[in-house]
This record gives structure tokens, sequence and C-alpha cells, in this order.
């Protein structure tokens, strides 16, 4: 088990792409982290390039004392899963499961007691005789898990590990892989494009972009504080409200309604700065009834979320979007307020958060 360490790590493609662009990036030790982006922003070949499946072009992958950045894959003693899985066709579940043990001479019993361990563990029990092309895509990506679950190694890599499980299994699953990790205490690095899986297990996360990190921190900061407006269109099933204003005084002009200064960035917005003021849809207060600093409008539309209802307000010509608990949800049409939390309300200067 290692730390990893990326220092000035750059991939450039064949061809010009520039995947990775000089990106530093320390893990510590027994973490589980995770990387979270738009597609194409260069997860994948960051997985990739710890791995050594993909050489640098500049900088250097560092894991626990050692420099690896010129090693073989099968020199660096990571462990990966890949969202392809790449299993043995002619291998039974038992024995693809076992394989990395069988390199590492493991005795049969001692590899097959593990696999089956670990089997169980993933609900693989009762499949262990089958090969992959008697599993379903979910169960296939469960055993691709399994095999790097029952591998010593100093990190895990996962390429999306749990794409293909339906719903419920994916929640089961996560729940399984969180407490594993924790358990075995092996770095680990994930890839997602599921930001709920990000948020729910990671201990901390990167939001990249086009090869570069946005933001680093843990769930709550990266949910709760993005550092920019990137992050914070990206972060959030529904997504934040980031509406263009100007400090007027001791409070904010924005979509023609004024709203107070966020708490967060009380006395630091000069009066006449251009701001994009930030608001998550769930700490809004709506109401039928207009309130100082609430944001009015027409209620556009109203979505089901379960629970809860998202209703879009028509404020000008911009859109508002409150959450609004189950049972007091308006209809389409109603003049509707949405009161923002200050205290959970901030504001963007220049695209990043002051
Ligand atoms: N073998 C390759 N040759 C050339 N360009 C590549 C290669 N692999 C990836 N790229 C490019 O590098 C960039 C990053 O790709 P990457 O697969 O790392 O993104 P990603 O964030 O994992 O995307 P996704 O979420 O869609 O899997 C993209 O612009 C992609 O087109």
């Amino acid at each position: 088990m290692a730390a990893i360490e990326l220092r000035g790590l750059t991939k450039v493609y064949p061809g010009g792409v520039k995947a990775l662009d000089a990106l530093d990036l320390a893990i510590p030790d027994g973490e589980f982290f995770a990387l979270l982006g738009p597609s194409g922003c260069g997860k994948t070949t960051l997985l990739r390039t710890i791995a050594g499946l993909e050489t640098a072009s500049g900088g250097s992958v560092v894991i626990g004392e050692r420099d690896v950045t010129a090693l073989q894959p099968g020199a660096r003693d990571v462990a990966m899963v890949f969202q392809d899985y790449a299993l043995f066709p002619h291998m039974d579940v038992t024995d693809n499961i076992a394989y990395p043990l069988r390199i590492k001479k493991v005795a049969k019993a001692a590899r097959h007691e593990k696999a089956a361990e670990v089997g169980a563990r993933l609900g693989l029990d009762h499949l262990m005789d089958r090969r992959p092309g008697q599993l379903s895509g979910g169960q296939q990506q469960r055993v691709a898990l399994a095999r790097v679950m029952a591998t010593q190694a100093q990190a895990y890599l996962f390429d999306e590990p749990l794409s293909n499980l339906d719903a419920r299994l994916r929640l089961e699953a996560r729940t399984f892989l969180k407490k594993l990790q924790r358990e075995l205490g092996v770095t680990t690095v994930f890839v997602t494009h599921d930001q709920a899986e990000a948020l729910a297990m990671a201990d901390r996360m990167a939001v990249m972009e086009s090869g570069h990190i946005r933001q680093i921190g843990t769930p709550a900061e990266v949910f709760q504080r993005p550092a920019n407006t990137f992050v914070a269109s990206f972060i959030g099933s529904t997504p934040m409200n980031l509406l263009d204003g100007v400090a007027r005084g001791d409070t904010l002009e924005v979509a023609g309604c004024k709203v107070a200064v966020p708490v967060s960035a009380e006395g630091r917005v000069p009066d006449g700065t251009a701001i994009v003021y930030g608001v998550r849809p769930e700490y809004m207060t709506y109401s039928a009834e207009p309130a100082d600093g609430a944001f009015g409008g027409k209620v556009a539309i109203v979505e089901n979320l379960g629970a809860s209802h998202l209703v879009t307000l028509d404020v000008g010509d911009v859109i508002v979007q409150a959450v609004v608990p189950e049972g007091s949800e308006p209809l389409v049409g109603d003049d509707g307020y949405a009161l923002p939390r200050r205290d959970r309300a901030l504001v963007y200067r220049d695209g990043e958060l002051v």
C-alpha cells in the first residue's frame, strides 16, 4: 500500500491531443480517491498513465517511494479494473478471479479459497463454475472487480467499476466496495461519470476539465463550495443556479432582483463588481408570497423528483430553480418566490469563488 504522487504529469497523444496538462496530484496512502469530469476530460488517460499502460509525455508518477514513470505496468505493483473487464473466456469465474494469484505462484487451494471468499462478497458464489460467456455484463464486471480485490497491490485503479450494474446492484456494490477498500486500506483511484457515486464513496475527489484538475477536495467541500463556475455547474443532481449580477452597496442585483450578499462573500465584493451568483435549488425556500431578497417570477415548469419537486421560475429573461417539498408544489403559471439561503449561496468573480 502506498501513496501516489503525480508531478507535472503530461500526456500528449500522437496526433497532438493534450489529454493531461501538467497535472499535480498527491493521493495519500489508503485514500479512496475519485476522478470525475465530463467525457473526454482525461480521466481514463490519467488512470492508464498511472498504471503504465500509457507512457507519460512529461512529468512523473511516484508510487510509494518509487518513481515508476519509466517502469513497465507489471513492475508498478498496481491492479486495474478496466471498463471492458478483460476476462479470460476459457477460464471459469474461480480461475479468472484467482489468475493474478496463480501468476504470483500462490498454491491452488489457497487461491481458490481466496477467490471463493471475494466472489461470495460480490454475490458471485453461485456462478463460480461458469465462464465469462455465460454471465451477464454486470456479473462479468463483478468478476473483474473480484479479480482485482483478490490481489495484493500497492494501489487499485478502477475505471468506471460499476457502470454496467443495474441501479440496485450498483448501490449494493458501492457500499461493498467502500467497505472492502476500508478493510484492505489499499490506495484506490476510481474514475466515474456518476457524481452521486463519487460523492458517496470517495474520501476526496478531483473534478477534471480538458486535461486540467479544476478542484480537489472532499465530496462535502466540492459540493458545498465549488471553486469555480465549471465545478459549480458540473456537480449536483440538479444544476446550480448561476446568475449574472452586479454588487450594489451591501446587496447584489441579480436577475432584476435585490438579494443579500452571501455570508461567505460578505465585505468582499466592492460596489459595481460584475459577479455570478450561485445557489443550489436545494438551498432555496419557495413560497407563493413575496419576501425580501427573493427571486420572484412565474412558474414555468414543475418536475417530479420523487420526494420533492423541481420548480422552474421565469424571472425576467432568466430561469431560477428551487426544490420544493412534496405536497407544496405550485402549478404552472402561478406566481412564485424563491428565497436563497445566505449561508449557502456563493459569489463568483471572473469564474472563481470569492
Ligand atoms: N489513444 C488515443 N489517441 C488519441 N487521442 C486519444 C486516445 N485516447 C484518448 N484520446 C483523447 O484524449 C482525450 C481524453 O480522453 P480520455 O479517454 O482520457 O477521457 P475520459 O475523461 O476518460 O472520457 P470518458 O469519460 O468519455 O471515458 C480525449 O480528447 C480523447 O479523444
